[in-house]
């Protein structure tokens, strides 16, 4: 029987997929003021990109006869006081002020967002550098540079547009820059990186998917300042007078607003509905994001049922094996310490020569109270410290090499192909924007050099293997669509996915139901046996030690203080702390009575206080 608290809840069901998996663009189409927002947009973008066949005449042909002409069949719009057509202006006009908002747009988007990136991924000095950038350029007065940026190269639009488009870059960089470093530690990205996925990977497919929204709802902000500041500076006289702009036209209007005050009004309309729009399409866009980011919590409908853990098998078909495995030696560690910096300069060091060796087919325990070592040498061994952790003496021999010297380039192809790792806490390393099956196929093209296709046949029969009831369902669920032992299942399918001579399992089952954790155990030792891996399982429960390990070591305060064969070391520990440590686990002999006190003699008696 499952319990019910590691079931899949049933008040909780499979998100509103249909909505769920409805594009962003499509739901803002639903949304009357953006669909206005864009159709205004497309038209000024359509009007600007056929400038050359839509306007009558030349925006820069001045006919002095013209000059502040009203509306006539010559000059729909009239003709400015240059005498120039003003139709043909507005018209040219959407075509220069749109292109120059969008490149001071590009510019603060190509700098902001790779600097956002870079910084918040990599951290470090690239960090500090970005950080310092950004900073000056933010306590520069804008308008001050373009005024000066004015003087020194002229009236150049351009010019003067990709300068501001460098000064705009920090919208861009604090916002990818804080969206990256809140990503940056999620386990799922640890995850993406133990199964062998390289930094560019992960970054375009777990950081881009976080910060895709943001940057276009900024970029709609962004454009129309730049539009904003280019008009401003035009109608100040600052721009090209060879240039029709909407800011250009705004300056003649005003120039002339006693005898022609139409003259003003063209341009302030162009200038303002494309700001409107912009704006509309911004929070549009920002409020349908916040809607799909609500809590995805809906009654279960009678007929979708949700996959849940209760439709595992409760039996999964096992291929024994017996004997002490004697096969080669998969994992050789020799006195491996590792440190971190520690705030007097020196060097803390955690694990302390510490020496294991695991052969194939053969489980070894770590065990240990909190804080002893146990992870940081499992982590040691796929080379993923935290920041500051450094392997500071051994070596670790993994199939004739040593990881603690071997590139990092080199590692990532050992990674999640040689090694593979099954974390603590199942739901966090998996990327919740992804579905489970994308997240298992991906690590196995890469690693396997296989197809999509052949990828997907492979996950779906690994995740039957891992007893997981309908393959298909889940392969196309979302990770919160799961229970957390499904997702387990998941990741082990995942682990075992590029047949793997290592497997690190860290508390593989402490964030499961005790029934759960029953049954994802059972499906560990069966996979091993029937892979003939070599496994480091970190653990603190003894209960888990017997069941699963060939032999045990046993840490403390970073160091094994005992280690061998798992079945002597249960029935005589040697050292004091094993001993200790075995002795606190729950005999198995009858519960002690309740306290006895004063008047109270008569609940005495060891059965009454049985429960
Ligand atoms: N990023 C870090 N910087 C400095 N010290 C650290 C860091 N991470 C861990 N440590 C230290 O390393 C030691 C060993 O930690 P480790 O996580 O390996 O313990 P553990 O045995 O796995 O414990 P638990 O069962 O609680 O996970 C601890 O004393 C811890 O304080």
């Amino acid at each position: 029987m499952i319990s019910p608290a590691h079931t899949t809840d049933p008040e909780i069901v499979v998100a509103p997929r249909d909505a769920s998996k409805v594009s962003l663009f499509r739901r803002v189409l639903r949304n009357p003021l953006a669909v206005a927002s864009m159709g205004f947009l497309a038209i000024a973008v359509i009007t600007a990109l056929f400038a050359h066949f839509l306007a009558p005449h030349d925006p820069n042909t001045a006919v002095i006869q013209n000059v502040l002409a009203p509306p006539n069949s010559e000059n729909l719009l009239g003709a400015d006081g240059a005498g120039r057509d003003v139709l043909s202006r507005l018209i040219f006009g959407a075509q220069f002020s749109l292109a120059g908002a969008l490149v001071a747009l590009l510019t603060s988007m190509i700098i902001g967002v790779s600097g956002g990136w870079l910084a918040g991924y990599f951290g470090k000095w690239i960090d500090t550098a970005w950080t310092w950038v950004i900073s000056l350029m933010m306590a520069l007065p804008t308008i001050i540079v373009l005024l000066a940026a004015r003087a020194v190269v002229g009236p150049s639009l351009w010019l003067s547009m990709l300068i501001f488009g460098v000064m705009l870059s920090p919208a861009f960089f604090r916002l990818v820059y804080a969206s990256v470093t809140a990503v940056r530690n999620e386990l799922y990205v640890d995850a993406a990186r133990v199964s062998g996925l390289g930094d560019g990977r992960i970054i375009a497919v777990h950081i881009l998917s976080v910060v895709r929204a943001p940057i276009v709802i900024q970029s709609a902000i962004v454009g129309g300042i730049a539009l904003a500041v280019q008009s401003g500076l035009e109608f100040l006289g600052l721009g090209d007078i060879n240039v029709p702009t909407w800011g250009s036209m705004l300056s003649d209007g005003f120039t002339n607003l006693y005898t022609s005050p139409m003259l003003i009004l063209w341009p302030a309309l162009a200038i303002g509905l494309t700001l409107i729009s912009l704006t509309l399409l911004a929070n549009s866009l920002r409020d349908e994001l916040e809607r799909s980011n609500a809590p995805r919590k809906q009654r279960r409908k009678a007929k979708a049922p949700a996959a849940t853990e209760a439709e595992a098998p409760s039996e999964i078909i096992r291929h024994e094996e017996s004997g002490a495995p004697d096969g080669e030696v998969v994992l050789e560690v020799t006195n491996l310490s590792v440190g971190y910096p520690s705030p007097d300069g020196g060097l803390k060091k955690v694990v302390h020569d510490v020496s294991l060796t695991v052969r194939r087919g053969e489980v070894h325990g770590l065990v240990g109270e909190s804080g002893s070592g146990k992870t940081q040498t499992a982590w040691s061994i796929l080379r993923l410290l935290p920041e500051g952790g450094k392997i500071v003496g051994g070596s670790i021999h993994f199939q004739g090499r040593d990881l603690a010297k071997v590139s990092e380039r080199d590692m990532q192809k050992i990674r999640g192909r040689s090694i593979a790792y099954i974390p603590q806490e199942p739901m966090s390393n998996l990327d919740p924007s992804f579905t489970i099956g994308s997240q298992l196929v991906e690590p196995m093209q890469i690693q396997l050099g296989i197809s999509a296709r052949e990828a997907k046949e492979r996950a779906l029969s690994l995740l039957a293997r891992v007893g997981i009831p309908h393959p298909e369902r889940t392969f196309a669920a979302y990770p919160h669509e799961v229970s957390g032992g499904m997702a387990q299942r998941v990741l082990i399918a995942g682990a075992i996915s590029c047949n793997p001579d290592l497997l690190i399992a860290d508390e593989p089952t402490t964030a499961l139901d005790v029934t759960v954790q029953a049954e994802v155990l059972d499906l560990l030792r069966d996979l091993q046996k029937e892979f003939r891996m070599a496994v480091v399982l970190v653990t603190h429960n003894f209960g888990v030690v017997a069941d699963l390990c060939d032999r045990v070591s046993v840490m403390r305060l970073g160091r094994i203080v005992e280690t061998g064969p798992t079945e002597p070391i249960f029935e005589s520990p040697r050292h004091p702390y094993t001993q200790e440590l075995l002795g606190a686990i729950l005999s198995e002999a009858e519960p002690r009575g309740p306290l006895v006190t004063a008047g109270n003699s008569a609940s005495a008696s060891p059965k009454g206080a049985v429960r």
